[in-house]
């Protein structure tokens, strides 16, 4: 069966966005992302909404607070049907723990970002003085977050390998980043094509922009779709 693209919902408004689920056909089924734009405007009613339409649900909030903050948004949001939910790795293991306590009881996977694909090498070395290598970096958080029983991480398509060997082949690597040949790579930084991506053991490939910003955004998302199956 072929693998879901993820597609991110950044949108200035509801209009916007549900102008651009309305350009796919009604039988599609779709895996999308909500991420802070959509949800600081809109909130769980929206999320509800496209629960109802009968897709997917990413919800990338990306919590980084203490544990039990961390734990009671949690335990609000697994009453919410949503398939994913994102917290920071960094947040540490406590925090990992507390929010994987909270989400007791629904099908809500935990993801656990790890270095932002937004941040290569010399941010990590120069803005937030770590010491590391940032594949180190990468596998040091998916280990945290592994042990901590998070069911998944955040990550380039560029780690994944990495990743499974240090933690589980069936541990979940999510990866934005994700750039076909021909597309503006943008504020990321580390990125792998869908078919560099498939190559490399990704999971699931999230995209926005390569999506949501082509001309005719349904033929992108199937060129995408194609190439992260073929
Ligand atoms: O490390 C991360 C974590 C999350 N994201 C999110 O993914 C999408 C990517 O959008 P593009 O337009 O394809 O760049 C976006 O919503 C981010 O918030 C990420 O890019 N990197």
């Amino acid at each position: 069966m072929d693998k879901p693209v993820i597609v991110a919902l950044d949108f200035a408004n509801e209009v916007e966005c549900i102008d651009f689920l309305d350009q796919f056909p009604k039988k599609q089924s779709l895996f999308l992302k909500i991420g802070l734009e959509m949800f600081c405007q809109y909130g769980y009613p929206f999320v509800k909404k496209l629960r109802e339409r009968g897709y997917n649900i990413f919800l990338d909030l990306k919590l980084h607070d203490i544990p039990n903050t961390v734990k009671r948004t949690c335990q609000m949001i697994a009453k919410w049907d949503v398939q994913m939910l994102t917290i920071h790795a960094s947040g540490g293991s406590k925090m990992i723990k507390s929010a994987k306590e909270g989400l007791a009881g629904s099908n809500t996977k935990l993801l656990a970002v790890t270095q932002l694909t937004s941040l290569g090498q010399v941010e990590l070395t120069n803005e937030l003085q770590v010491t590391l290598r940032s594949q180190d970096y990468v596998t040091r958080l998916a280990k945290l977050a592994f042990t901590n029983g998070a069911d998944g991480v955040i990550s380039s398509a560029l780690e994944v390998p990495m990743i499974k060997e240090v933690t589980s082949e069936s541990f979940l690597c999510v990866t934005p980043g994700i750039r076909p040949k021909s597309s503006k790579i943008g504020d990321q930084k580390r990125v792998a094509t869908p078919n560099q991506a498939k190559k490399l053991g990704s999971d699931l490939i999230v995209v926005g922009r390569p999506i949501t910003q082509a001309k005719d955004k349904y033929n992108a998302y199937v060129k995408i779709e194609k190439e992260w199956n073929k």
